[in-house]
């Protein structure tokens, strides 16, 4: 079971109950002293009904019960009490209004901070995180997590709050008036929890049910809809449909099931209260008849008051409970995202720029700090050395097999093999994406575990075959390679990657702006944009993965020349899915399951009639041009 849908059991587990005091901490710390009077009002609320009930017994018995032995009756101090008592309620109704709104701001505010929180954090973690976890997964931490935590913090948790502040002052109110009569509701509230109990335990089990099925029918859609093109193109829709149908299906039933006891609950615990109060007045009734304990008419209204309003938050608190116990669902997801580990970094390496006093041009230097505390420079070039280099993306199974070579600064270097040897691997390495079992990687000799990783990064550009383009203006893209390009370094970087032609096309030139990925562009242009972007970073190393989408011949040169000038002057490693494209390549190496069985240039892998041989042989059916072009180096 995958990171994110790893939903634990909502029972109140010691897991759960972790969950909820890092909430409240969280909400806690986001505004105490709101929080403060959000807790004094509804105090105040609770009291207010409490005392309005106890001074019924006082209306009845000392205002009311005398004026109907009076001859001329006055009154005036009963308007006067029923006053007071408007007022009470008044105030108790100021105090809840009071707080509803603060825990409606404050619950805002925690979602505003939780989502900011997550996506700072999301920032900082390995790609690992992003392979191993759907995306759907990933954003429904966003949607539906985030929007039941809102719902807890805004509503269920201060009404399950202020149900428990009721609830206990009215039973204190109860005993005040007669302990018999609160035994009595007591034995009958015993009864009622235990079958509460056992509904929202059942009902929590079948909210986390809903919970992870709504996370799969998510992950589905958003992948049947970002491979859409692919469904369409294999004409799978039926099937697509099918699989849909069936994890909506499985949605429906949980989230049936999930409802159903939920709605459920509410009418038998309302019963309940209707119960526990005619027992309750039949049970009083008999005990004042019977002067088996000192009741008066006032005390028994006022009690059957407050047995009404004590049945009343055990309704509440069960269905609290409920939306408590599902938003600790999400809650539970959104702590794992946030406890999921950073990207690790001990690199101390760092990129400095500096200027050719001769050339004028912009440099860099790796500035490499010393034990004494000094530092010493050294000039980025671009010379790239693996040494015996293992790699498994899952312990036990190796991907990469003692994997060495070395190519020098302004040398352009070209992987080839079967799908799925581990050409992108060796890549990933590079950019410390993953970490290496053993042996090591060099950059300019230094260890790239030493460098800085955002520097390291910074040192070299990447062109993948699946190129992502944001949402934005043409210009807002490729200045995405380095912010503080200028329109004209943007301008330069489009003639270097053969896009302006396409770009003056497009009904804004170079102000156009890109939506959906680039899915008006086609795969050639938006390669093209990938490039310039590439090159407007300008970075001494390009690792540039071929497009093995379908462009046609004549976009196909064009992006070839494209690349051709970004690796011109420049260290390269490529990817090559078309032998064509790498004849004049310094270094060719032949990947065959994770290991490097053949290098060399054109000329001297083909004199060795193996693999490439094959290879280049295969790639034209056998009928490989006599003459082989020559080697040329930039
Ligand atoms: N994130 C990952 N987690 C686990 N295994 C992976 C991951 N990425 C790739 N692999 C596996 O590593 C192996 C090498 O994959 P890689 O993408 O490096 O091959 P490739 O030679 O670049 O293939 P292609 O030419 O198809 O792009 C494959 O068996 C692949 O299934």
């Amino acid at each position: 079971m995958r990171n994110g849908r790893a939903i634990k059991s909502l029972k109140l587990t010691k897991d759960n109950r972790n969950t909820l005091k890092r909430l409240l901490k969280l909400i806690f710390k986001t505004q105490p002293v709101w929080l403060f009077i959000a807790g004094v009002s509804i105090i105040i609320s609770a009291l207010s009904t409490v005392i309005g009930s106890l001074f019924l017994k006082t209306l009845i018995d000392k205002y009311i019960t005398p004026l109907i032995h009076q001859a001329t009756p006055n009154f005036n101090p009963l308007i006067r009490v029923l006053l007071m008592m408007v007022g009470i309620y008044v105030i108790g109704a100021i105090a809840t209004f009071i707080y509803t709104q603060i825990m409606a701001i404050l619950a805002q505010r925690v979602q505003y901070n939780l989502r900011d929180e997550m996506f700072t954090h999301m920032q900082t973690l390995p790609v690992k995180y992003f392979d191993n976890n759907d995306y759907g997964d990933i954003m429904s931490h966003y949607t539906n997590d985030i929007d039941t935590l809102l719902q807890m913090v805004g509503q269920s948790l201060p009404q399950f709050l202020s149900s428990i502040t009721n609830f206990i002052m009215v039973l204190i109110a109860m005993v005040i008036i007669s302990w018999e009569l609160t035994l009595f509701s007591l034995a009958i509230f015993a009864s009622s929890i235990i079958i509460i109990k056992t509904l929202t335990s059942r009902s929590g089990h079948y909210f986390t049910l809903q919970q992870k099925s709504l996370g799969d029918l998510d992950g589905y859609a958003e992948e049947m809809l970002t491979g859409q093109k692919v469904v369409k193109v294999f004409s799978h829709e039926k099937e697509a449909e099918a699989n849909f149908d069936k994890l909506n299906n499985s949605l429906e039933t949980d989230s049936g099931n999930a409802n159903g006891f939920a709605t459920l609950l509410f009418p038998i615990i309302g019963n309940l209260g209707d119960l526990l109060y005619v027992l309750t007045a039949v049970f009083g009734g008999a005990l004042a008849v019977g002067h088996l304990a000192t009741l008066t008419l006032g005390d028994l209204a006022a009690f059957l008051q407050l047995s009404r309003t004590f049945s009343q938050p055990i309704a509440q608190i069960s269905m609290q409970l409920n939306s408590i116990v599902q938003a600790l669902a999400g809650a539970q997801r959104i702590f794992a995202l946030l406890d999921q580990e950073s990207e690790t970094d001990n690199g101390t390496i760092t990129l400095q720029p500096a200027t050719d006093s001769a050339t004028h041009r912009k440099q860099w230097n790796w500035v490499i700090p010393k034990p004494d505390g000094s530092t010493s420079l050294l000039p980025l070039e671009g010379k790239i050395t693996y040494s015996h280099v293992d790699f498994s993306y899952v312990p036990g199974k190796q991907i990469l097999f003692d994997v060495s070579f070395n190519v020098n600064a302004g040398q352009k270097a070209a992987f080839v093999g079967e799908t799925g040897a581990g050409k992108t691997t060796i890549t990933d390495m590079l950019n410390r994406f993953y970490e290496i079992d053993s042996g090591t990687i060099t950059y300019d000799d230094l260890d790239i575990r030493n460098i800085k990783k955002a520097d390291l990064r910074h040192a070299m550009a990447i062109v993948l075959q699946d190129t992502h383009l944001f949402t934005g203006t043409v210009n807002d893209n490729i200045r995405y390679g380095r912010l503080d390009a200028t329109d004209e370094e943007i301008q330069q970087a489009a003639d270097l990657a053969q896009a302006t032609d396409f770009i003056n096309q497009l009904p804004d030139k170079f102000n156009t702006v890109i939506t959906d990925d680039g899915g008006s562009l086609s795969a050639g242009q938006r390669q093209l944009l990938s490039i310039a972007r590439a090159a407007i970073a300008d970075p001494p190393v390009m690792i540039l993965d071929e497009a093995t989408s379908s462009i046609d011949t004549q976009t196909e040169k064009t992006v070839q020349t494209a690349m051709d000038n970004l690796m011109k002057g420049r260290t390269s490693l490529s990817i090559a899915h078309r032998l064509s494209t790498i004849y004049n390549a310094d270094i060719i190496m032949v990947i065959s399951g994770g290991k490097l069985i053949e290098s060399g240039n054109h000329q001297q892998l083909m004199a060795q009639h193996g693999k490439y041989y094959q290879l280049y042989m295969d790639s034209f059916n056998g009928n490989a041009p006599t003459a082989i072009p020559p080697k040329t180096t930039n």
